[in-house]
């Protein structure tokens, strides 16, 4: 086990380049299953989650080429729609493995996902939809089956807009038999992306980043070139960081819309943010201003930058009030920032937290990949020294998190625990 050592209390200085979207690429690894030549992906963000999708899908039969960010996905020879449960079961993104091969051999076994554990995570408007094109599903011992005789398209309502329920039914309609219209659908830009990746192949999407998608299956999809999305979340992590830390830092490689909302919260805290073409510098001098937060589905501010805004609100002046509205249980990780002086009550869904005029260094544990973003946040801000425990939590969706924050001016290392 590994864990960060971090000396707080220098400002972040200088520029970073943000890493592809790990929420696309997730998504766009099993994806290229679908078609029936290879596919060349970059800006491939070098994460745990990738490498686990990567050695899931050697072991289905695909052959991969992987630099550090950039992968040949060559899916002729798959010959297996059973992917090693102690992989799959290891992160969330494997249930994209469902759709896939429920598309590619109309067969799935697969262990029921992994992922932060932040909430029940229910996956069952994935089932839903998949039986509404046909699949009959069982769930035992800890492994979904799932078969169809064929797949044909249908129109399915999805009672929550989910994410991952809308992408992993555009992998199951997109080669389905006639014309699937899904409602409700998620809107974020990762949902736009695979979109995007499953038309560059062929296939006949239209209406992702709106709530209807209209899906016309195709008998073939072919490899093409795609660049993933650049990653949202962690450009905003970043941001928060700077702002934590009264640092100045240039965000490389970002696209500034799917920001808007992150960027609303910081300008409305008093953080100066100025957004160039692909470039967002975010500085702060004066004190930060309490403010409230209320986590929703895209456009609406995401809940994945719930727990690293925490930490800032944690330093701001008065009383903010952060409201989960998407998961249940994610505010475990507050226990954690309390260890460094953080005033912080929960109530239910809601957080209620006291800015204090500085949080001291401790040992943290990361409980999940936000979570431990958060920490990292907090240790480089606070006086004195932090330990962050576990940090194969932040690795699942961080590129050398530690490096970029050296590349800045932190003084924090990896060792081991
Ligand atoms: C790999 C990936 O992309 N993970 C992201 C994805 O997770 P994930 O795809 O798991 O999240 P969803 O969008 O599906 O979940 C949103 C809400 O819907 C509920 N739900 C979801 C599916 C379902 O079948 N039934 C159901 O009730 C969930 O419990 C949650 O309350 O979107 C989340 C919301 O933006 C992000 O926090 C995660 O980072
Ligand atoms: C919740 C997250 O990840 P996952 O869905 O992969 O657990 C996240 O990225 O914040």
């Amino acid at each position: 086990m590994e864990k960060f050592i971090i000396k707080g209390g220098k400002p972040l200085k200088g520029s970073i380049q943000i890493s592809g979207a790990k929420n696309s690429a997730v998504a766009i690894l099993p994806a290229a299953l679908l078609a029936d030549t290879p596919s060349v992906i970059d800006n491939l963000p070098d994460i745990k989650d990738i490498e686990l999708l990567v050695q899931m899908i050697r072991h289905l039969g695909g052959k991969v080429e992987k630099k550090k960010h950039e992968v040949v996905i060559a899916p002729e020879g798959l010959n297996s729609f059973y992917p090693p449960r102690d992989l799959a079961s290891q992160m969330r993104a494997s249930y994209y493995l469902i759709g896939a091969l429920l598309s590619r051999f109309n067969e799935a076994v697969i262990a029921m996902p992994g992922g932060c554990n932040i909430g029940v995570r229910p996956i069952d408007q994935h089932i839903k939809g998949f039986e509404a094109l046909g699949a009959e599903t069982t769930i035992e011992h800890g492994l979904i089956r799932i078969k169809a005789d064929k797949l044909v398209g249908n129109h399915i309502y999805f009672d929550v807009a989910s994410v991952g329920a809308t992408i992993n039914l555009m992998l199951a309609a997109v080669k389905a038999e006639g014309v699937t219209i899904l409602e409700n659908c998620a809107k974020e830009p990762h949902v736009v992306d695979v979109a995007n990746f499953l038309n560059a192949m062929g296939a006949n999407i239209k209406g992702a980043g709106t709530d209807t998608i209209k899906i016309t299956g195709v008998d073939k999809l072919h490899g093409c070139h795609y660049t993933i999305i650049p990653d949202q979340i962690e450009a905003g992590t970043y941001m928060v960081a700077a702002a934590a830390t009264k640092g100045d830092v240039y965000i490389k490689g970002v696209i500034p819309n799917h920001l808007e909302a992150i960027v609303a919260k910081l300008a409305e805290m008093g953080v100066i943010v100025e957004e160039y073409d692909d470039v967002i510098r975010v500085r702060r001098e004066g004190p930060l201003k309490h403010v409230d937060i209320k986590t929703l589905p895209y456009p609406g501010f995401p809940t994945d930058m719930q727990q690293p805004f925490a930490v800032l609100l944690a330093l701001a002046d008065g009383i903010s009030v952060i409201t989960e509205n998407i998961y249940e249980n994610r505010f475990k990780y507050l226990n954690e920032l309390k260890k460094m002086g953080a005033k912080v009550r929960v109530e239910g869904r809601t957080a209620i937290i006291e800015g204090v005029e500085k949080l001291t260094g401790a040992p943290l544990y990361a409980t999940d990949l936000r979570a431990g973003a958060a920490m990292v946040i907090a240790g480089l801000a606070a006086e004195g020294t932090t330990e962050v425990m576990e940090v194969y939590h932040i690795d699942r969706g961080y590129e050398a998190m530690e490096v970029k924050l050296q590349q800045l001016g932190a003084d924090v290392v990896r060792v081991k625990e």
